[in-house]
């Protein structure tokens, strides 16, 4: 699938989807939406306005959409949003990233440069697999949540809906992290953590606060 699609989101998040996106030449970005656009341009593609400006660009024929929103929560209310205005979610996986033929990647996931997609990984809907995460065979990845740059996920860890693994962070093969967790920068997760844990360490344990 290729054609034109608006990127929802203008910060940093937007700024490296935008370069996935030029990487990937079968697809032409129209413009950002930002509900609080900080400037007319960015990296050279024009901020359109808030999502006052979707309904117009359906008509206009373009019916993909990309979005660029770090927090999990917003990103699938965004999607949400979009859906019912008639928007697709394409998958987006940088070239240079390796993805194992019987890896599974959800609509509206992006893999970023350099990540890796083992044997029978299976990425939910709307995940942000950042730069250089490595997701290894058979671990799965629920629906919106965020592989942060460099994370190593080995065989069969699952990782719930909606949580974030920070920059760094590895976990011990076939770990469970639960829905809406966050694993710190760097931490090494030996144990299940619970849903909506805060974890960061080595080992992890529940960060104070
Ligand atoms: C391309 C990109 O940029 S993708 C970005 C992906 N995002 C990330 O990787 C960020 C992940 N976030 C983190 O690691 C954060 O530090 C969090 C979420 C774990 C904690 O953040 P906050 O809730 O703001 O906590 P805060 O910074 O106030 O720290 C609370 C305590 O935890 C400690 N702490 C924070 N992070 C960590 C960590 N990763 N490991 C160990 N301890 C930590 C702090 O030192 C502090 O301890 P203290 O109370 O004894 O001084």
């Amino acid at each position: 699938m290729a054609g034109r699609l608006v990127v929802l989101g203008s910060g940093g998040h937007g700024r490296a989807l935008i370069e996935l996106l030029r990487d990937l030449p079968a697809w032409e970005i129209v413009g950002l939406v930002d509900a609080v656009p900080r400037a007319p341009v960015m990296l050279g593609v024009p901020v359109l306005g808030d999502e006052a400006v979707l309904p117009a660009l359906r008509a206009a024929g373009v019916d993909q959409a990309c979005l660029a929103i770090g927090d999990a929560a917003a990103r699938l209310a965004a999607a949400a949003r979009l859906a019912a205005l008639g928007f697709g979610f394409p998958m987006l996986i940088h070239p240079s990233a390796i993805r194992a033929r019987s890896a599974e990647v959800g609509e509206g996931t992006v893999v970023l440069p350099r990540a890796v997609l083992g044997a029978a990984a299976r990425i939910g809907r709307f995940c942000i697999v950042n730069t250089g995460a490595i997701l290894e065979h058979d671990v799965e990845v629920g629906e919106g949540a965020h592989c942060g740059p460099g994370c190593v996920l080995p065989g069969g860890v699952r990782v719930g809906a909606r949580a974030l693994i920070g920059a760094g962070a590895a976990c011990r093969p076939y770990v469970t992290i639960g829905a809406g967790a966050v694993v710190g920068v760097g931490a090494a997760v030996t144990e299940e953590v619970p849903p909506g844990a805060v974890v960061g360490g080595v080992p992890a344990r529940p960060l104070p606060g």
